[in-house]
């Protein structure tokens, strides 16, 4: 039998971004009558924000319990970094970094005493504690605050140090379960910023639960998760294409002659007031075609892709709860994500 600290099974070629960091096989938790998760499967690749997106109660927090040690699957089975979470869950702990939803810093210490307690906790080597410290704390812009109390700090910043905090042992994995509850959106803004940033310089592997849509946004890849089983996975523009096709606005100044004519050219079309839209699979693609084909009237052109509350009625008949509406989200927070796209 492999010892505690040899990887059990590893897939894909190592070094390369399809490496599997987190692999979950049938995996489901019951508790009593109540079955939180169901035969959830699902891979992530070293480098990738994945994000489990559902309602409150849909068994996001227990599969990251299980992924993370916590709670032990009662079917399938999961490996994080190549070992087994519950034959080899000392080997698991010391590679992965946790940020849950309740806040689990000393308020009484300064922002560098509570790194440096983690930092014994989970065995930094003494000589590149400080380096270490300074490094996290930079990421998350926060240096200058590393003599103060937490106690003095914003819930926004405490958030962030928790972030810090759980890269310090440089996990192969970062959980983060609903990292952003409770924070206000510029706030919600600087933290994925700090988060982005850390994908950015370290490629680090990110596993992050939320019911955010405008948060799920962010991720390379998005688990749809419903009572407790995942009902898609897909990087986000995949789930709209699959959901739906996309509707290309063109506003022009005839508007009834563009519409003949991409007609007679086959395209599903119809004339509305302003402009005249065409809905089509990967509407972008045809944005050149349309504009040839309209000739020279077109004065504007509007893409809409299905969003994802879209998605998520398709796959579950319902809209999840949303706290924090897509249109609320602010204006920087919407640039960046429309720049990944
Ligand atoms: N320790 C427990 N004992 C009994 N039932 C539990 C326990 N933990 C979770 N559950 C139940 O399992 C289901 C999934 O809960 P879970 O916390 O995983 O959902 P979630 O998607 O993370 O939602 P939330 O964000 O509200 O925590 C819920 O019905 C919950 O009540």
């Amino acid at each position: 039998m492999a010892g505690p600290e040899t990887a059990q099974r590893a897939s894909g070629p190592p070094g390369t971004s399809a490496e599997a960091v987190v692999e979950a096989v049938g995996l489901g938790k019951r508790y009593g009558d109540v079955t939180a998760v169901r035969e959830v499967s699902f891979t992530i690749r070293r480098g990738e924000i994945f994000a489990f997106l559902g309602p409150n109660g849909a068994g996001k927090t227990t599969t990251v319990k299980i992924l993370c040690t916590l709670a032990r699957p009662t079917a399938g089975w999961a490996s994080v970094a190549g070992f087994d979470v519950e034959r080899q869950p000392t080997a698991v702990r010391r590679r992965i970094g946790l940020v849950f939803q309740e806040q689990t810093l000393d308020d009484q210490l300064t922002a560098e005493q509570n790194l440096r307690f983690h930092a014994v906790l989970y065995h930094v080597p003494h000589s590149q504690v400080a380096k270490r410290i300074d490094e996290v704390l930079r990421l998350v812009e926060l240096d200058e605050r590393r003599h103060d109390l937490v106690s003095t700090f914003s819930g926004g910043m405490a958030r962030r140090l928790e972030i810090a905090r759980g890269m310090l042992h440089t996990p192969a994995v970062l959980f983060l379960d609903e990292p952003t509850i409770g924070l206000d959106p510029q706030t919600r803004t600087v933290m994925w910023e700090d988060v982005l940033r850390l994908r950015r310089q370290k490629q680090m592997t990110i596993f992050l639960t939320t019911h955010y849509m405008d948060e799920a946004e962010y991720a390379d890849r998005i688990a749809i998760i419903d009572h407790g089983a995942v009902v898609a996975t897909g990087t986000p523009d995949e789930l709209k294409r699959r959901v739906g096709e996309d509707t290309v606005d063109l506003a022009t100044a005839d508007n009834t002659g563009v519409t003949a004519r991409l007609a007679a050219a086959g395209y599903q079309v119809s004339e509305r007031e302003e402009a005249v839209v065409v809905f089509t699979r990967d509407g972008e693609s045809h944005v050149p075609q349309l504009i040839e084909l309209a000739g020279s009237a077109v004065r504007s052109v509007h893409v809409h892709r299905p969003s994802l509350d879209d998605v998520f009625l398709h796959y579950t008949g319902r809209q999840i709860r949303e706290e924090h509406p897509s249109h609320t989200l602010p204006a920087r927070m919407r640039a960046h994500t429309a720049r990944r796209r």
